[in-house]
């Protein structure tokens, strides 16, 4: 099985700057996802912030705006990378390894629905409800986030503690219908959308863009992996995240239903949960990157695309299985 595997990690730092006339100060926090040792990607990406932080951008970059930020921060990285930044709340800016450049915003609204085409007895064929987290992609050459904003108040409050099954298009509200109704209806407002992600609950959601439909579905787990020579142990509280790619399913609305990749994955997770991860037959290292190699064995799907190894909420590996398309997304 081809696979190839980045290493992500998480850095931040607190910078004041001025881009209009008053100046103030912003918590940035960085992610960067690269082909670089776990423990290396995350001291080279904490010394590059830690030369932000307490600074007055301003002094250092002639218009500190997030791209020349995101920028910088690529170039001090020096390795092909993938970077996020957020700013505040809610926004920031993407760089892919091939520099292109995309505004983010995060926001949602919270509403019913029910799902007509599920099998007898499926809990989402029930009307129920959830508070639906968007984040909103453009190219950030063309777009910015008042533009993202502008473009999304409409959708908002059509959506806003409405009863989706009652709009036009979202008869069959599933995450990934969505996604592509969310994508149609802003890029005829700003054509330079580039993906549209809907987090359906905490746990999984989906994403429309030039590649086509990828959902997730995430689970934790609690496991105990050797720390040093010593013999010692430690401990994480794991989340692993499986990506699905592929066409929605005329007939239920979606690429494969998340509680289904929940149950497939079961018999694994129950292996793994409050369990010593150097115990599992056949593991080899027990670093991230080896757990999630363990998990691509063990564990098969035809639209099984990638897989997330974290070992907290953000340092961790990403494994695709399919040879590197949608690399740095
Ligand atoms: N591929 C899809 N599968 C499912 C969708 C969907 O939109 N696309 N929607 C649902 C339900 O609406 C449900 O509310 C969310 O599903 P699920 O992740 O199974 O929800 P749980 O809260 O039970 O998940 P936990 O694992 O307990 O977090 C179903 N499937």
């Amino acid at each position: 099985m081809l696979m190839r595997m980045l290493h992500i990690a998480k850095a931040g730092f607190e910078a004041a700057r001025s881009l209009s006339a008053i100046p103030h100060g912003h918590s940035f926090s960085v992610t960067a996802k690269a082909d670089l040792p776990l423990a290396d990607l995350r001291a080279r990406l904490g010394a590059i912030c830690a030369g932000l932080d307490y600074c007055d951008l301003n002094t250092r970059f002639s218009c500190p705006d997030d791209l020349t930020l995101i920028r910088h921060l690529a170039s001090d990285l020096a390795v092909p990378a993938a970077l996020s930044l957020r700013s505040a709340p809610g926004r920031g800016v993407e760089l892919d390894a091939e520099g292109q450049a995309r505004a983010w915003l995060k926001t949602g609204f919270e509403a019913a629905h029910w799902l007509p085409h599920v099998p007898e007895g499926h809990q989402c064929g029930r009307l129920h409800g959830h508070g639906f987290g968007v984040r909103l992609l453009a190219d950030a050459g063309l777009a910015d986030y008042a533009a993202l904003e502008k473009a999304w108040q409409p959708l908002h409050a059509l959506l806003q503690h409405g009863t989706l099954n009652r709009i036009a298009g979202l008869e069959n509200p599933t995450s990934e219908v969505l996604a592509c109704w969310l994508f149609d209806a802003l890029s005829a407002r700003l054509p330079a959308m580039a993906a549209v992600e809907v987090f359906e609950t905490a746990t999984a959601g989906s994403r429309f863009d030039d590649q086509g439909l990828r959902i997730w579905k995430e689970q934790r787990f609690e496991a105990a992996v050797p720390f040093d020579d010593q013999g010692r142990y430690t401990g994480h509280s794991y989340l692993v995240r499986l990506h699905l790619a592929g066409d929605i399913d005329p007939e239920q609305g979606w690429v494969r239903d998340f509680g289904e990749v929940k149950a497939l994955f079961t018999p694994l997770y129950a292996r793994l949960d409050h369990h010593a991860l150097d115990q599992l037959p056949g593991i080899g290292a027990t670093d991230c990157a080896g757990i999630a190699r363990y998990l691509a064995t063990h564990f098969a799907l035809p639209q099984l695309v990638r897989i997330d190894l974290l070992e907290n909420d953000t340092d961790g590996a990403l494994l695709w299985l399919d040879g590197g398309r949608a690399c740095t997304r």
